[in-house]
Order: structure tokens, then C-alpha cells, then sequence
């Protein structure tokens, strides 16, 4: 009996190892299975993450796309939308041809065009043809005090009145249909205080993404009124963003000796500082000129490089650049009658201390400037150190003695035939 329950102890103490070594088995097994199963889980999570980013991307293609191509659309009808019909699509692009008319449509070009101009919160800015109101947008998000736009086309009119209610409130808006040309600054921003020209610039700006058809023109229109502190310039020295044809920007700042140098170059850099600040492609233009565009600023110098009358200035610049490629002298020659012409043409650059064998794109602004002293007998006033503003009785005894010394020497330096000394029968020792 005790025998027969040892040995059945004996197999129960087997059978329970072997089902213990089972259990830890299995355990072992199953925990296995559980590792592959969060393993498989944790990759189905990265993947269904995986697939939700790729949704996420090609959902915002598809509605870049779809927003894109409404925006597109938008851009076309209101083209077509224009208040006076135009029957054929040829008519039309001759309409908008005729007056320069190539919009900017990319918000990030009209952005970067108005940022060029320079702080305009709180500031008044002067836009010249809004058109459809790109660059208009773009000033109004800067928050300027107040925006005059001053656009030719009435067509127009619609956009504008509604980006002008659109601001109600936060910009005052002014929409002025008319020409540029003639448009009144003082009346327009009456209420600018008057700057002084020889301190900070006043608070007004003009910027525009000028018509071709007119931007030289207007450019050398504003000079004048720049050198006569008149127009927006009453109100001190205004800057100028404006955009012209690329080539037409490059002459602007063209520097001496450079191939683009230009009577323009020498008008606006005489008034101006001047600095073509960026390109923009044709291709972001609708319809796309066949040119690119250049952005310019203009910044009117405290002390013009010539302080004499525009017109003075505009006559011997035209004079000299009549003939590019010749000698200067042989333009400047035209100033005189025929038979003193090589005389005087030679007196005049000799007084001005430049070389009339340089051609007219090799005189330097300085040089030109002095050409201008002569041409309007100033330099002999410059030499001497006399204010040529002064009235004879206003000059001292000093002052007329170095006249005479200045005279003399530039007598014997560039005798001309019918110059008599009577400057030495002063009571001066010459
Ligand atoms: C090159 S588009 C620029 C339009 C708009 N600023 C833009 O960037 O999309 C020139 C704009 O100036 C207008 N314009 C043409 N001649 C004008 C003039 N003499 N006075 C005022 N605006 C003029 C045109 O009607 C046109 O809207």
C-alpha cells in the first residue's frame, strides 16, 4: 500500500513539472505573441499616421488648385466685366494696351513693391493707376493715414469703390479718376503740414506702377516740380517707388561711362538719388509685356548737383547727348552762333575744367554740373568764392578783388579773341 502511494505521489510530482514546464511555455509563447501583436499594432498606427499626412497634402493640392483655379477664373471675368462693353477680344486688348495697362496680380510682388517705399502706417501715400487694385491692397494692409489713387480708366471705378468700403474705418480711401498728369497734389493733400526741404522728408509717398505710355514723360514732369519745390514736393523732399521698363531703369541710374547713360540718367540723378531696386519678370504681368520691369526709388537731394533752373539744365543735357557717340564739344558747339561756335564751345569746357574730347556718356555728374556754372557764367563767381545771387552793391571790397583775380586768370588762361584785360586797369594789383 505504501509502496503504491509513492509511486503514485512519484507520478503526480512528474506530471505537475510537466505541466508547469508547459504553463511556462505557453507563457513564454504567448507573451511572444503579444510583443508581434503591439508590434504589428504600433506599425499600423505609423501607417495610418503615414496615410493621414498624404491625405492631408494631396487635400491641400487639390484646393490649392481648386482655389487657384477660381482666382484665375475671378481674374477673367472681371476683365470681361468692365462697364463700357468691348465687342471683340482684339478691341479690348488694344483698350487695355493703350493705356499701359499690365496688372500685378502676385500679392507677394505688390507686397514687396510697397515695402520698398519705406515705413507708410499712419502716412499719406499718393498711388498712380491703381488699375484693378493690387498694389492698392497692398498699401492699404501697411495702414496709411490716407490713400489717394489717381486712375485714368473710370472702368475701374467699381473695384475701387470696393476696396475703398472694404478699409471704411481703418484707411481713408480717395479715388480720383483722371490724369496724372494733371492732378493736383496741394488741393489733394491739403492737410500735410509743410516740411522744411532741408530736414526729415514729410510723411507723404508716391508710389505706382507707372503707365508706360507715360512714365518718362511724368518722371521728367516731377523733376521740374522737384527743382521748384512745387506739387507734392511743397510739401517737402517726397520719395518716389515707381516701376519703369526694365532698360528705361537701368538708364535711370546708369552711372558715367556705362552704356545706358543718358540724358535721363544725368536729369534724375542731378535732383534724385536714385536706385533700381529689383526686376520683376514680364511673366508676372497680365497681359505679360514684352519687357521686364525695373522698380525705382527716387529720394530728391537736400542740394541739387546743378542749383540752377530746370530748364537751363534740360537745354544743355538735350544739347549734349544729341550727339552720343561725337566729342562732347561738337553738341555743346549748337549753343552758339556759327562763327564763335568752336571758340566758345572750347571757352565753355575750359572754364569748366572737362575735357570736350570725352563723349557725352563719359562726363561725370561733378563735370556736368560745372559745364552747367559755365554755360550760365556762374563760374567765374565759383572761382572767386562771390555769391553770384549777390547785387553789385552788395558785394564787398574783398569780394570784388577776388573777382578780378578769377577774371584775369581765366582771361589768360583761355584768351579769346575779342576779350580786352580792363580788368587790370582796376585799382586791384594784377
Ligand atoms: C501698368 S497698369 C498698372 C495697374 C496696377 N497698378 C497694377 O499694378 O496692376 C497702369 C495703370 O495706369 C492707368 N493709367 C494710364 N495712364 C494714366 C494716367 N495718365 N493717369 C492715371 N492713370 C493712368 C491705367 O489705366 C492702368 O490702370
Amino acid at each position: 500500500m505504501v509502496v503504491l502511494i509513492r509511486h503514485n505521489l512519484t507520478f503526480s510530482t512528474q506530471i505537475l513539472t510537466k505541466i508547469l514546464k508547459l504553463i511556462r511555455t505557453d507563457l513564454d509563447f504567448m507573451r511572444f505573441i503579444e510583443k508581434q501583436n503591439r508590434e504589428r499594432v504600433e506599425k499600423l498606427k505609423r501607417l495610418r499616421r503615414n496615410n493621414l499626412i498624404t491625405a492631408g497634402l494631396l487635400g491641400c493640392g487639390v484646393f490649392s488648385i481648386y482655389f487657384y483655379s477660381m482666382f484665375a477664373v475671378k481674374q477673367e471675368t472681371f476683365l470681361d466685366d468692365f462697364d463700357e462693353p468691348v465687342k471683340t477680344l482684339e478691341k479690348q486688348l488694344r483698350a487695355i494696351k493703350q493705356l499701359s495697362q499690365n496688372f500685378l496680380m502676385d500679392e507677394r510682388i505688390t507686397d514687396k513693391i510697397v515695402k520698398t517705399a519705406g515705413y507708410i502706417r499712419n502716412h499719406y501715400v499718393c498711388e498712380v493707376g491703381p488699375g484693378p487694385g493690387g498694389i492698392t491692397r497692398s498699401i492699404i494692409n501697411r495702414r496709411p493715414k490716407k490713400l489717394v489713387v489717381v486712375e485714368k480708366d473710370n472702368r475701374f471705378l467699381p473695384t475701387l469703390e470696393l476696396l475703398k468700403e472694404s478699409c471704411e474705418g481703418h484707411v481713408n480711401v480717395e479715388i480720383e479718376i483722371g490724369d496724372i498728369l494733371t492732378y493736383n497734389f496741394e488741393r489733394g493733400f491739403s492737410e500735410i503740414p509743410k516740411h522744411n526741404w532741408y530736414e526729415a522728408p514729410p510723411p507723404l509717398h508716391i508710389i505706382g506702377n507707372l503707365p508706360f505710355s507715360v512714365s518718362t514723360y511724368l518722371i521728367i514732369k516731377w523733376l521740374k516740380e522737384i527743382s521748384l519745390k512745387t506739387s507734392a514736393w511743397a510739401y517737402g523732399r517726397t520719395p518716389l517707388t515707381l516701376t519703369f521698363q526694365k532698360e528705361v531703369a537701368e538708364r535711370i541710374v546708369a552711372p558715367v561711362t556705362d552704356k545706358q547713360r543718358c540724358r535721363l540718367s544725368l536729369m534724375c540723378q542731378t535732383w534724385c538719388h536714385v536706385e533700381h531696386r529689383f526686376t520683376i519678370p514680364g511673366k508676372a504681368f497680365v497681359p505679360k509685356p514684352d519687357v521686364d520691369v525695373g522698380v525705382v526709388t527716387f529720394y530728391p537731394r537736400k542740394y541739387p548737383l546743378v542749383n540752377l533752373q530746370f530748364d537751363v539744365v534740360e537745354k544743355l543735357l538735350r544739347t549734349i547727348f544729341n550727339m552720343r557717340q561725337k566729342y562732347s564739344l561738337r553738341g555743346v558747339e549748337n549753343l552758339f552762333p556759327e562763327d564763335l561756335k568752336s571758340l566758345l564751345g572750347k571757352r565753355l569746357f575750359m572754364l569748366a575744367d572737362v575735357d570736350y574730347t570725352a563723349r557725352p556718356f563719359e562726363i561725370t555728374n561733378e563735370e556736368f554740373a560745372r559745364l552747367c556754372y559755365a554755360y550760365k557764367g556762374k563760374r567765374l563767381f565759383m572761382l572767386a568764392d562771390v555769391d553770384y545771387t549777390a547785387r553789385p552793391f552788395e558785394i564787398t571790397n574783398e569780394e570784388f578783388a577776388r573777382l578780378c583775380y578769377a577774371y584775369k586768370a581765366l582771361c589768360k588762361e583761355y584768351p579769346i579773341a575779342d576779350y580786352d584785360y580792363r580788368a587790370s586797369k582796376h585799382p586791384v594789383e594784377l
